[in-house]
């Protein structure tokens, strides 16, 4: 019999991604509208959305300038193919995102999520190198506890074992650095943790069971945001960056969160001073209004493609949807939205107050460690002994109460649209330190 509740849909079709669904059944979270900072949901409740959806909605929700020139485009070009032709909002979404990338990564491959961009960027690499004589350098090094989506590159080269149990053998090639996560010299820091350089060094002692000139390249994200918000400790990144440079390995920032103003710049590359050579971009990129993702890679590396006959397809790879005309729209007006606002200005200047607030649930019931760095902080919760951990009761009576949250393992997440204002960012810090001491 089918199940035609609410919605006229059957619900048991629906197969829903990283959800426990027999306990998502016995009471849905169901969202039907939003608008700005807040969504509606189902019951008709305002919920403040203290995650920007899935780390995506930066410019807040439903904003007209995005969702008209989503609705011409449609009208206009609803779908273009982008294999050996192009639209000119292919051009001009490429040329304004390479402005905003580090100088000197100026070629940008469109693909349409976080896990498409992360697998394009280590094709690339490996690529890269087999086109320019090192076809040896086939590992990719990653970390502990990273996360570069669900496609079977990004899943070989992150570092969750939950994400991984599941699916076999995945690339062999792959190494990882050790997480920098140091909670007993690193509790309740404020921004970059201090200690903790030595575990980019951690890529030299790899080096002892992969000869450097067999690795394409490491790649990270610059703050693990799935993995529970981990900040990279001061001077983390350069060092990677120094030891990449040494021995000719590619260096990829993975700032599929941390990019498009969620640190307070438009990437964490420009926020710390360090240039990757290929970078991968997603959610904020639209607004999470068109799903896209984005490869900015350095000029030195298109151009080692650029060799042999003119008219062999020099890289074999990309999507129906790469560069999708209503995507690159979205794009567009994404990054007009920011630009006219100064949204990554805004979320700079707003980063003292927010760190105000996350930090002063310190004393709250069953807090062990707060950290934070821009508009993301991550709240650690002593996992507690019942059957539903302690941190999915906060999410869920968050939920129940008005305010969206995300967790993941241990650590409640929140990352708001960066046009939160300060009563809103009060009334998330306030609604958890009131759910947690009513929580057991
Ligand atoms: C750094 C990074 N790289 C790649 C991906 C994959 O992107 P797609 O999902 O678009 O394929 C991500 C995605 N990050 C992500 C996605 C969904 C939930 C959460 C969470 O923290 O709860 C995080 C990400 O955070």
């Amino acid at each position: 019999m089918q199940n035609t509740a609410s919605h006229g849909a059957n619900r048991g079709a629906l197969w829903l991604p990283f959800t426990a669904h027999r306990q998502f059944r016995q009471a849905p979270r169901v969202l039907v509208s939003a608008k700005g900072m807040y969504y509606k949901d189902a019951q008709g409740q305002d919920v403040l959305d203290g995650c920007a959806g899935l780390w995506c909605v930066n410019a807040g929700h439903t904003r007209t300038p995005i969702v008209e020139a989503i609705q011409r485009e449609a009208a206009k070009l609803d779908f273009a193919p982008t294999f050996q032709m192009a639209h000119p909002l292919a051009f001009e979404a490429a040329g304004r995102i390479s402005a905003l990338t580090p100088p000197g990564l100026d070629h940008i491959f469109f693909c349409n999520s976080g896990s498409e961009a992360a697998d394009t960027a280590l094709k690339i690499a490996i690529a890269y190198h087999r086109a320019n004589g090192q076809a040896e350098r086939s590992k990719i090094v990653g970390r502990e506890r990273g996360y570069h989506g669900v496609g079977l590159g990004g899943l070989s080269v992150g570092g969750i074992s939950s994400n991984r149990k599941q699916f076999g053998p995945l690339l062999a090639d792959a190494a990882h650095l050790p997480h920098t996560y140091d909670p007993s010299r690193n509790a309740f820091s404020r921004g970059l943790p201090k200690h903790g350089i030595e575990y980019a060094d951690a890529l030299e002692k790899l080096f002892v069971t992969h000869d450097p000139s067999t690795i394409a390249a490491v790649m990270v994200e610059p703050m693990s945001g799935s993995a529970g918000v981990l900040i990279p400790p001061v001077g983390y990144l350069k060092r990677l960056r120094e030891i990449c440079d040494k021995h000719g390995i590619l260096l990829i920032f993975d700032e599929v969160i941390t990019g498009f103003g969620r640190l307070g710049a438009s990437f964490a590359a420009e926020k710390y001073q360090v240039r990757p050579d290929i970078m991968t971009m997603a959610k904020g990129i639209t607004n999470g209004a068109i799903p896209m993702g984005a490869v900015a890679v350095k000029d030195t590396i298109f151009t080692g493609f650029m060799q042999g006959p003119e008219n062999a397809i020099e890289l074999p790879h990309g999507y129906t949807y790469s560069a999708h005309p209503v995507a690159c729209a979205a794009a567009i007006a994404t990054l007009n939205v920011y630009r006219d606002e100064r949204l990554f200005e805004r979320a700079a200047a707003l980063a003292p107050y927010f760190e105000d607030a996350a930090h002063s649930l310190r004393d709250a019931p069953h807090v062990v460690d707060i950290r934070n760095e821009g508009l993301v902080a991550g709240i650690e919760i002593a996992p507690g002994d019942g059957e539903v951990s302690r941190i999915y009761k906060v999410f869920d009576t968050a939920f129940r109460q008005g305010v969206l949250l995300r967790c993941s393992g241990n650590t409640l997440s929140i990352a708001p649209p960066l046009i939160i204002e300060k009563n809103e960012i009060d009334r998330i810090f306030e609604t958890i330190r009131r759910i947690l001491n009513t929580t057991s």
